[in-house]
C-alpha cells in the first residue's frame, strides 16, 4: 500500500486561540478537531492556553492524539484543575494573562483563531497589532467557520473606509473557512511591510510582567 509523505510545513508550532466554551454549533466542535487534525497532517505542534475545557480542550486533544506535541501556557490562578481541567502535554505555568500572551507568541510560529469569546478576540486582537506594530511578522489566521467571524471583519473593513485602520494593516488578517484552506493560506502569507511604524526590536520577554499574583478584576 503507498503511503503519503506528511507534508512538511514552515511552521514549527501555531499557536491557537479559541473558546474556553464549545459553542452551539456542532461546526464550531468539529472545526476544533478539523484543525488539530490539520496541524497534525502538517508535522506542526500547538501551543495553546492550556486545559481541556470548551473547544480548547477540543483542538488540543485532537493534536495530542495524532501524536505531536501540546504546549498549553496557563497562569497559576488558572492552575486548579477544577477549573480549566487537564493539559494534555507540557505545561508551562506563568504568573498572569499578560505573561501567558508573551509566551504563547514567544512559542509560535503562527497563530490561528477559532471562535470563541472575550478572550479570543482579546488575544486575537493583540497578536494584529504587535504585527501593526512591527513586533512580530507572523501570520495570524481566522478560522471563519459558518461565517462566525463575518460581523467582525466587516467592522475592520468599516475601521478601514473610516480611515483608522490602513489598508495594508487590514491585510494582516487571513481569513478562510476550512482549517486545510487557512494554514495553506497562512504557509504563503508574505508580510506587508509598507506601514510598518517602527522595527522596536522588541523583546519579547518585556512583555511579562514582574512575577507576581494578578487578581482578576471583578
Ligand atoms: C476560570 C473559569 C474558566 C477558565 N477560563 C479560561 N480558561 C482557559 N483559558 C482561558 C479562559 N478564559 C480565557 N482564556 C484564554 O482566552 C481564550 C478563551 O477565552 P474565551 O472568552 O472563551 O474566548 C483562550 O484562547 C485562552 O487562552 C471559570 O470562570
Amino acid at each position: 500500500m503507498e503511503m503519503s509523505e506528511p507534508k512538511q510545513s514552515k511552521f514549527r508550532r501555531i499557536c491557537v486561540f479559541c473558546g474556553s466554551s464549545q459553542g452551539k454549533k456542532s461546526s464550531y466542535q468539529d472545526a476544533a478537531i478539523e484543525l488539530g487534525k490539520e496541524l497534525v497532517s502538517r508535522n506542526i505542534d500547538l501551543v495553546y492556553g492550556g486545559g481541556s475545557i470548551g473547544l480548547m480542550g477540543l483542538v488540543s486533544q485532537a493534536v495530542h492524539d495524532g501524536g505531536r506535541h501540546v504546549i498549553g501556557v496557563i497562569p497559576k490562578t488558572l492552575m486548579p484543575r477544577e477549573l480549566t481541567g487537564e493539559t494534555v502535554g507540557e505545561v508551562k505555568a506563568v504568573a498572569d494573562m499578560h505573561q501567558r500572551k508573551a509566551e504563547m507568541s514567544k512559542h509560535s510560529d503562527a497563530f490561528i483563531a477559532l471562535p470563541g469569546g472575550y478572550g479570543t478576540l482579546e488575544e486575537l486582537l493583540e497578536v494584529i497589532t504587535w504585527a501593526q506594530l512591527g513586533i512580530h511578522e507572523k501570520p495570524v489566521g481566522l478560522l471563519n467557520v459558518d461565517g462566525y467571524y463575518n460581523s467582525l471583519l466587516s467592522f475592520i473593513d468599516k475601521a478601514v473606509e473610516e480611515g483608522f485602520i490602513s489598508p495594508s494593516a487590514r491585510q494582516i488578517i487571513v481569513s478562510a473557512s476550512t482549517a486545510k484552506e487557512l494554514v495553506k493560506k497562512l504557509e504563503e502569507y508574505v508580510p506587508c511591510q509598507e506601514e510598518v511604524v517602527s522595527k522596536l526590536n522588541w523583546e519579547m520577554e518585556q512583555l511579562s510582567y514582574p512575577h507576581q499574583e494578578y487578581d482578576i478584576p471583578r
